[in-house]
């Protein structure tokens, strides 16, 4: 059984469908990837997946069992959790009080919110920034913090929206890198990337969005040789990466 099925998911704002039957499955331990050109919808599904918005048709399982109406609370409750394209963390609050909001999920337990904390800072390289208010992070560190909250919710599935967005190449490998290591630690990861190079680096699977739909599957090195992918999505952002 795969750990995410989503079924013929749709999802219209008024006469705009941002969401058009859209069909994928995220299996365990993998990590999957969504990509798209901008405006293709890829946010609203991670917006759908993690319960922020309800499907207008369409369902969604999570090990088997439909999670459609489910708040994000309780999703992040079930262990679905998402990052934000925007980060927005507690900004005058320190990095260490950022990170252990999440942890509340799991626990009542300061301490115990405070252990889990301070092991994912570890984890994200955050730990020596521990006692900083978040307002003073780097773009990378605010990344970082998004993901450490994230992972303070201890998710079986951790949908990544856009992470390596605005990192230089050196920082994007070291974003690869932690993601190789959150995976090994058993949490399953679809990620939303433009990045292509990490997204053939890291996916073993691609679903490629457009105008709403999916419209490729494959393996990365099948859905960059996709003719239909070249022209909705490739070919204008080899077309932008040439003209630089
Ligand atoms: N709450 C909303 N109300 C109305 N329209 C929306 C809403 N959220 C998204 N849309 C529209 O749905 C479409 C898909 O947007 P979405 O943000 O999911 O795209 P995206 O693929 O994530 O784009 P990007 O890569 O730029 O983040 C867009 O036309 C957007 O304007």
């Amino acid at each position: 059984m795969a750990l995410l099925e989503v079924r013929n998911l749709v999802k219209r704002f008024g006469g705009l469908v941002a969401t058009n039957d859209v069909s994928l499955t995220v299996e365990k331990g993998s990590i999957t990837g969504v990509i798209g050109p901008n405006g293709a919808g890829k946010t609203t599904l991670f917006a759908l997946i993690s319960g922020f918005h309800t499907p207008t048709s369409g369902d969604i399982l999570f090990e088997g069992r439909s999670i459609v109406g489910l708040k994000p609370y309780d999703l992040c409750r079930l262990g679905i959790t998402r990052t934000f394209q925007v980060v927005k963390p507690f900004a005058g609050k320190s990095v260490l009080y950022n990170a252990m909001v999440g942890a509340f999920v799991r626990t009542n337990s300061t301490a115990e919110a405070e252990r889990i904390a301070l092991d994912v800072l570890r984890l994200t390289g955050l730990y020596e920034k521990r006692d900083v208010p978040a307002k003073s992070l780097t773009i990378v560190d605010r990344k970082r913090l998004e993901v450490a909250k994230a992972l303070a919710t201890r998710p079986k599935l951790l949908l990544l929206d856009e992470v390596l967005a605005g990192l230089t190449p050196r920082e994007v490998t070291e974003a690869v890198e932690l993601v190789r290591t959150i995976r090994a630690q058993g949490v399953t990861i679809l990620m939303i990337e433009h990045v292509m190079q990490a997204v053939m680096a890291l996916c073993e699977r691609v679903h490629v969005i457009h105008h709403g739909e999916k419209i490729a599957e494959g393996t990365p090195a099948e859905v960059t040789r996709d003719e239909k992918v070249i022209q909705a999505y490739l070919g204008e952002k080899y077309a932008a990466a040439g003209s630089q």
